[in-house]
């Protein structure tokens, strides 16, 4: 036993000999570099690199990691007995994803990649301003040394565009609103949102589906356009100008739109907006892919009369006196031109809102559609309906033949040829004539919808009685218009004023005459 212990303690010490000349031969930082060597001359001949994505890079959320994340989640390859599950904030869908340490092989291009999730607990809490997350996640890329050109290029942007894709077709859309008063919000953003569930669709939308069909494929040609605006040299924006009157569906358009195409709105409340830079950092913290909307722009703000109003100093004065004098005195066809694009620094004029919508800073990210909406067309400036300014102008008309085919649709389930001729050939009749909204022919459909017949025969008498209103008031305006024409030629011509004096005196005598016979006859009878 004695000598058990004597041969243990002289081990020891000859292991603290060695250790003490190592330390003194190899110093820790050369140990550490001699590591890394080896790892070097390891790497040199594995015919693999590897790249890590950490959850969070520094302090920051790495956006690259949750594009991965969404990415693989969309895989139809993941197999795994254990796949994480998550719901997004504003997410209606359920995406899953690789659970801990789990792999999966993905090919691009010919090119097979395989990723790994790698999850280790976070050793200690390092200082930062906000507190991180006990587990530290992150992917790991391993590629083949001759495709990381590939690899680097493009197959990287390719999982941000599909992450991208995958996030907005999951993800409910929002609304944004400027701030009242220009306000920032606790993020420093003058925007607050709420989720936008608007079931508006172009299938909902009653219209003609010819010009349905011509707005839809705008849009898609604007959305898939990139390379094309990138050719052309232009912004890659598009203006849409919705008018028509109230209760044509312009409101139901917009969701529409943003319903099809995935994109979010931005409701912009002008009146909120003072200044020009005001509009324009409203315009730098909105996203791509989203659609701006200015309604009744006609009324937001007297942007024509601008200067003439700029005594009064506040839009509230110039929407008091929104007379839509188009006789302004600077040329607002031309962004920052006449007063200088700000007026007196606490108003927006018509420059500034061209120069938000056509000028450099409606660059400022990309693929964004602006869209107003007017119920009168004829009290905008020309400057705002010159060519090129908005790109499409879309007139929302009352309820035609072929759009009260899909209302009839939606609301009561009519399928082509349900409707019986006669009733058909009645309502082609009276339709054009009655000029009805969609939401007045909503408004009936609803109210009978769980009786169909009655629900299609009160429509047409609502149509008839409609249609034989608009004709008494067409007959009387008509009426109204010769006497008014009569008159005005009678002011002009004196001469012939005295003849149609004369006729109407004679007429009058002619009448007295009449009167009086007829007085005389009944005394008799
Ligand atoms: N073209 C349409 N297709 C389907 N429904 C419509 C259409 N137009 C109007 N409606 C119905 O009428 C309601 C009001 O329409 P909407 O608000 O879109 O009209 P608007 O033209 O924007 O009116 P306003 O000018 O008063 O804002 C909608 O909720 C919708 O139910």
């Amino acid at each position: 036993m004695k000598e058990f212990w004597t041969t243990l303690a002289s081990v020891m010490g000859v292991w603290a000999f060695f250790q003490s000349i190592l330390h003194t031969v190899f110093p820790p930082e050369l140990r550490f570099a001699s590591l890394k060597l080896f790892h070097r001359f390891f790497n040199w001949f594995s015919a693999y690199c590897y790249y890590d994505i950490t959850e969070i890079d520094g302090v920051n959320t790495n956006e690259l990691y949750n594009a991965v994340q969404l990415y693989l989640s969309s895989s139809a390859s993941i197999t795994g007995n254990r796949l994480s599950l998550t719901r997004g904030l504003n997410s209606s869908a359920i995406t899953f994803g690789l659970s801990n340490n789990d792999r999966l092989m993905d090919t691009y291009n010919g090119v097979t990649v395989l990723w790994e999730h790698i999850v280790t607990q976070r050793q200690a809490q390092t200082f930062s301003w906000r507190p991180l997350p006990e587990e530290k996640r992150g992917f790991t890329l391993r590629v083949k040394k001759k495709d990381k050109a590939v690899i680097l290029g493009s197959y990287l942007d390719f999982v941000m565009e599909k992450a991208g894709e995958i996030r907005r077709n999951n993800q409910d859309r929002l609304l944004y609103t400027n701030s009242r008063g220009g306000s920032l919000d606790s993020r420093g953003h003058p925007w607050e949102s709420v989720p936008f569930k608007h079931p508006s669709t172009f299938d909902t939308l009653a219209m003609d589906p010819a010009k349905k069909g011509e707005i839809m494929a705008d849009l898609k040609d604007f959305a898939n356009g990139e390379a094309f605006y990138q050719r052309t040299g232009r912004a890659w924006k598009r203006g849409y100008l919705l008018y028509g009157p109230p209760g044509t569906g312009k409101s139901s358009m917009i969701a529409a739109m943003a319903n099809y195409l995935g994109y979010d709105i931005y409701d912009l409340e002008l009146t909120e907006v003072h200044t020009n830079s005001e509009l324009r950092k409203l315009l730098m913290k909105t996203s791509s892919k989203s659609i701006i909307v200015i309604e009744d722009i006609d009324c937001s703000i007297n942007l024509t009369n601008r200067k003439k109003n700029s005594g009064s100093g506040t839009n509230s004065g110039a929407r008091n006196n929104n007379n839509h004098n188009n006789t302004s005195n600077f040329d607002a066809s031309v962004p920052g031109s006449g007063n200088g694009g700000e007026d007196g620094g606490n108003s927006i004029t018509l420059s500034g809102l061209l120069n938000f919508t056509d000028g450099l800073w409606s660059c400022c990210g990309s693929e964004r559609i602006f869209l107003f909406t007017t119920n009168h067309i004829e009290k905008l400036d020309p400057a705002l309906l010159r060519s090129g300014r908005m790109d499409m102008h879309i007139f929302m008309s009352y309820c035609s033949f072929p759009a009260l085919k899909i209302l009839l649709k939606n609301y009561l389930g009519y399928n082509k040829g349900d409707l019986e001729k006669d009733l058909e050939e009645e309502f082609k009749q009276v339709m054009d004539k009655a000029e009805m909204t969609p939401a007045d022919i909503s408004e009936v459909l609803i109210k009978n919808r769980r009786d169909k017949e009655r629900a299609v025969w009160e429509l047409l008498e609502a149509l008839k009685l409609r249609a034989d209103k608009k004709s008494k008031e067409m007959m009387i305006n008509a009426t109204d218009l010769e006497v008014e024409e009569q008159e005005k030629r009678a002011l002009e011509n004196p001469k012939e004023n005295g003849e149609l004096q004369e006729n109407c005196d004679k007429r009058g005598g002619d009448d007295d005459l009449e009167n009086a016979d007829q007085i005389n006859d009944e005394k008799i009878n």
